[in-house]
């Protein structure tokens, strides 16, 4: 997978170089690629921004340097565009799933107010673009958004994960775990300060491990994610007597 990002603040990404994507990077199994906004900005003070229309707060980027910059970066290629905004589609779980399988993405990290809306407009009649929001709360601009979406999804990608079990157990992976949070987990010493590790954990009887761990994941649901437990099949909840 080919993923470019296009951002006033390309050292945002330095987090990018170490871990598992640093990793898959070597390997050849991710090629990011960042690139410095400004070097589309052509006036002597390189400005990427301006007042917003209609007066407001705040300052808005410009149109035309998005478009170069853009355009300089897909040449004849058509990436899915993703743009980070608190007013986009909510990522999930299963977005970043979807987004594991394109060839290459491109995100159009947005600082102050946001990109002129004529941007999202000009390239979603040639591109798949989707304004994406990680939660609902505000950042000063879409570079973190960005980390948090390329690592949820790079995770995903063949061979980047030592165990790809461990994907498919996630939390609100599709399956099994969709709508379910994980339960607790332990490892050595089987005790620590006095606090014992569930015996349950310690029997090697699978078929009751597996049990248990759903039984603790569907608690920690109910307690922690209410919203998402109202999704789950009620069944479930009965059989697990769980009271919320
Ligand atoms: N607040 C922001 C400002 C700029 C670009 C993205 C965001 C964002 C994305 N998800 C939540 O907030």
């Amino acid at each position: 997978m080919r993923i470019d990002i296009i951002s006033i603040f390309p050292d945002y990404f330095a987090p990018l170089d170490v871990s598992l994507i640093g990793k898959a990077r070597e390997r050849g199994t991710l090629d990011v690629r960042v690139h410095q906004l400004r070097d589309w900005a052509h006036d002597v003070h390189k400005s990427v921004d301006d007042t917003p229309y209609g007066g407001g707060p705040g300052m808005v980027m410009k149109p035309e340097v998005w478009g170069e910059a853009i355009d300089s970066v897909i040449g004849d290629g058509a990436p899915r565009m993703v743009v980070p905004t608190p007013s986009g589609r909510p990522f999930t779980q299963e977005l970043a799933q979807e987004l594991a399988g394109e060839p290459w993405l491109l995100f159009a990290c947005g600082r102050y107010e946001g990109i002129d809306s004529r941007v999202v407009e000009e390239y979603s009649e040639r591109l798949r673009v989707d304004e994406v929001g990680i939660g609902d709360y505000v950042l000063a601009g879409g570079e973190v958004a960005v980390l948090v979406m390329v690592e949820a999804v790079g995770r995903l990608l063949p061979g980047v994960l030592g165990n790809a079990q461990s994907a498919v157990d996630d939390s609100f992976a599709p399956g099994a775990m969709r709508n379910l949070v994980e339960g607790p987990v332990y490892t050595k010493p089987p005790v620590w300060r006095g606090r014992e590790v569930p015996d349950v954990l310690l029997s090697g009887h699978h078929g009751k491990i597996a049990r248990w761990r759903r039984d603790q994941a569907l608690r920690r649901t109910v307690r922690n994610r209410p919203e998402l437990a109202a999704e789950l099949d009620p069944e479930m909840l009965d059989k697990h007597d769980r009271k919320l």
